[in-house]
């Protein structure tokens, strides 16, 4: 079994901590931020994510599972260091390294203390040569001639089902600098029943952007068909309910309504731009993605204010906040962003989530009304906008209300006076 640090214990860093002591191997965990590791000392997870706690617990009576004061004493006690920290997008919408670059100082400096070979290991989402650039220099000015090798494993778990994906993923991406890397990863992931595929480490920086722009594009793709699919009368459903079944295709992400959030997909597929342009080149395709997506909100609000015959001063509601169900993120949620749009307009806001709403307010503030229970928020509006496929919403009475359903909820097209987005 091999002794293993993780850096970052966000939503991807905590989910390998928890999951690799799982797997038997010995975990320590750091993050920058104390309050996170004082609340995973004591069991409880800062995140909301299904399993999580209950694993959590598993991880911490195993005795595998333990957390360093420093990043340097987290890598000092063990063999391999995985950084998991984010990479936001900079102010020019590129990827943001600074805390990746931080993490790989700190890994230097606990490898130089150790005295013998590490391995680092880049899971957070970066432009391809990061790990083999940047990361390898920071660490080497730090490590003092220590020796030591670098791999990029880039991360596919989706929030909300993030544990199930970590112990089930469709496959494992091993971009190995070296065979000694390549051999050691592939011993970590061992008890993983995956495909794992050992490629050169820009390759895998490479495989996670292509990745999630193309299922960012499946979305775009399916709003823009839906827009058409709208002005036709059509289910755009059930039109690609057909053009799924086509195993060329696939069914997945033809989700269409208000488009991706989340803290992936619209940062990712930005920094994939960013980086495309900074080689020269137009990288149309990804552009023209984040346009679909970005016009999605503004035509549910829209559709909302005709339907209403105006917003200014009227009562509207908000329901879902988090960017998807089954997490309390709000990171690039459409709820948020609809709920902007709205207030922008002059309407009075009232919102649901049944998760997200102590996240939400951190960032809407006194602006909107927070209403606990979702069907008491229909009362008080005379239309609303769905903007998360939460199932609590598909049991709610609608009757009356102008409905804008962001999400496809059933129950939604019973309502006398509905629109869907980017569907009949
Ligand atoms: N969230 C996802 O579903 C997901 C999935 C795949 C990949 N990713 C990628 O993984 C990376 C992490 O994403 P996330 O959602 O877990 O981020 P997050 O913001 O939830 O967590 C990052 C954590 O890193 C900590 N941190 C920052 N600097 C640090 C340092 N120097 N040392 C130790 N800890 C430090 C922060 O305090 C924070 O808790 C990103 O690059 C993201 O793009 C995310
Ligand atoms: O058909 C669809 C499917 C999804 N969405 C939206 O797309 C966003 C992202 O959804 P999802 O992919 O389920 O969540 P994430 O947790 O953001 O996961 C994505 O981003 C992660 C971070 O990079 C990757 O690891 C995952 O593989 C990738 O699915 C959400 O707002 C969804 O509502 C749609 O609008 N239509």
């Amino acid at each position: 079994m091999a002794s293993l640090s993780v850096l970052g214990l966000g939503y991807v860093g905590v989910v390998h901590a928890v999951g690799f002591a799982l797997l038997g191997h010995r975990v320590v965990g750091y993050d920058v931020n104390p309050s996170i590791v004082e609340r995973l000392r004591a069991g409880r997870p800062h995140i909301y994510e299904p399993g999580l706690e209950e694993a959590l617990g598993r991880a911490l009576s195993s005795g595998r599972l333990s957390f360093a004061e420093s990043a340097e004493e987290a890598v000092a006690a063990t063999d391999a260091t995985f950084i998991a920290v984010g990479t936001p997008p900079a102010p020019d919408g590129s990827a943001d390294l600074r805390y990746v670059e931080a993490a790989a100082r700190a890994v230097g400096r606990g490898i130089r203390a150790k005295g013998r070979w590490h391995l680092v290991v880049v899971k957070s989402t970066v432009p391809p040569g990061t790990t083999e650039g940047l990361v390898a220099r920071a660490v080497a000015e730090e490590a003092g001639g220590v020796k030591f090798s670098v791999a990029s494993n880039p991360e596919f778990l989706r929030e909300g089902s993030a544990l199930e994906d970590f112990f089930k993923p469709d496959r494992i991406v091993i971009g190995a600098g070296d065979e000694r890397a390549a051999s050691f990863l592939l011993d970590v992931y061992k008890a993983v029943d995956a495909p794992k595929l050992v490629m050169k480490p820009r390759e895998a920086e490479l495989v996670k952007y292509a990745s999630n722009v193309f299922l960012a594009l499946k979305i775009s793709f399916a709003n823009e068909v839906g827009l058409l699919a709208k002005r036709l009368g059509v289910d755009t459903y059930r039109v690609f309910e057909a053009v799924g079944l086509d195993k060329r295709i696939g069914r997945h992400y033809f989700g269409a309504g208000l488009g991706f959030g989340g803290s992936c997909f619209p940062k990712d597929t930005l920094a994939f731009i960013r980086f495309g342009e900074s080689l020269g080149l137009e990288m149309a395709i990804s552009k023209a993605v984040l346009r679909v997506n970005e016009y999605m909100p503004r035509y549910a609000v829209q559709l909302l204010e005709e339907r209403l015959g105006g917003l200014r001063g009227r009562h509207v509601g908000v329901l879902g906040l988090a960017f998807k169900p089954n997490t309390d993120d709000v990171r690039e949620s459409r709820g948020v962003e609809v709920a902007r749009l709205l207030l922008e307009r002059g309407a009075r806001v009232y919102v649901h989530d049944p998760m997200a709403m102590e996240k939400a307010r951190a960032v809407l503030g006194d602006s909107v009304t927070y209403v606990e229970d979702p069907q008491a928020l229909l009362d008080q509006v005379e239309g609303v906008i769905i903007a998360t496929a939460w199932p609590q919403y598909e049991g709610l009475d609608y009757r009356g209300k102008v409905v804008v359903d962001g999400r496809y909820v059933k129950k939604a097209r019973e309502a006398k006076i509905y629109e869907g987005v980017a569907w009949a």
